[in-house]
């Protein structure tokens, strides 16, 4: 069997042709969304992510602004910066690009972040109203990558009704919450949190219907742990130096092999990554949609 390649790019072109849609008609009653990103040092990778969402930005229409300290900057500089984004009537939503340099207390600067502008779904308060289940007339601001799995699966018709998934990784953007996404109502999917620690791992994988793999492992997954048929979703992302040349490939959780088995696979490059940064957008419009309400 060949896997069906729930592609990324592809679906992201979808969704950004809605997200313009809704930011014309914000323009139409005088509301121009704006992303803020605020980068501290000067991470390769972070960078290149943060380039991305500019240009993701210009694509739909949505205003962006860029804020860069240096590496060297305290508590006290990212804090300022943060309030300074809190009060900007220009920007409807930002985010603090993580992982902030050694030193710097990312939870405070996380919690320092208004939660209507959220653009990232991971304020304390946005996490509790998942957990809680709120759910208004526009969202509260939901984590970007495990919107941009549920998207990629439900926009493929892949059924997440009663299905088995396994969730590998439990780290703060995906494992942690992409099963209370998995388990509203309405979604109904039966969800497993494996992790780098899960003695038994194969075999959690095994009887699943759907796999999302988020551990930041290089083809830690193997094409023999897969249920023929199975969705597969490679959240993973780790650049390989490749020493001749200079120049990083991009490796993905899942071993290539899975395409064999799978039933549908998304690719990295080109699967997951794109969808978050289209699931960033998302929030950023509707921060200012609900600004109407
Ligand atoms: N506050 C915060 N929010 C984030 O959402 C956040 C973050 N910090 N820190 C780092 C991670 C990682 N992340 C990616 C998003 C898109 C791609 C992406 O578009 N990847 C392309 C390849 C891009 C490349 O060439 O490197 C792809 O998969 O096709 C990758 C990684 C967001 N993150």
């Amino acid at each position: 069997m060949t896997a069906q390649r729930l592609d990324g790019v592809a679906t992201a072109a979808t969704v950004k042709a809605e997200l313009r849609a809704r930011v014309d008609a914000l323009r139409g009653v005088g509301v121009t969304p704006g992303l803020a990103t605020l980068m501290v040092g000067d991470d390769p990778a972070s960078r290149s992510y943060v380039s991305g969402k500019h240009r993701d930005c210009d694509e739909v229409g949505i205003a962006s602004v860029r804020v860069e300290l240096p590496a060297s900057a305290t508590n006290a500089d990212v804090h300022a910066a943060i309030r300074d984004l809190n009060a900007a009537r220009e920007v409807t939503g930002f985010i603090v690009q993580l992982p902030l340099p050694a030193g710097l207390d990312e939870q405070a600067m996380l919690e320092a972040i208004d939660p209507a502008k959220d653009a990232d779904g991971l304020h304390p308060t946005n996490l509790g109203r998942l957990v809680l289940g709120v759910q208004g007339p526009i969202d509260a601001p939901l984590p970007c990558t495990p919107t941009a799995c549920v998207q990629l699966l439900a926009r493929h018709g892949v059924p997440l009704a009663g299905a088995e998934v396994c969730v590998i990784g439990r780290g703060l953007t995906v494992g942690r919450s992409i099963g209370l996404l998995l388990t509203r109502r309405g979604v109904d999917a039966t969800v497993t949190l494996t992790h780098s620690r899960t003695p038994d791992l194969a075999e959690h994988v095994r009887t699943a219907d759907v796999v999302v793999a988020a551990v930041g492992r290089p083809h830690l997954v193997q094409p023999e742990w897969i249920k023929p048929g199975a969705a597969v979703l490679d959240v993973g992302i780790t650049r390989e130096r490749v020493l001749d040349n200079g120049k990083a490939r991009l490796l993905g959780d899942v071993h290539p092999g899975v395409a064999d088995v799978a039933g549908w696979l998304s690719p990295v490059p080109g699967g997951v990554g794109p969808m978050t940064r289209v699931m960033l957008l998302d929030n950023v419009v509707s921060a200012a949609e609900r600004a109407l309400l």
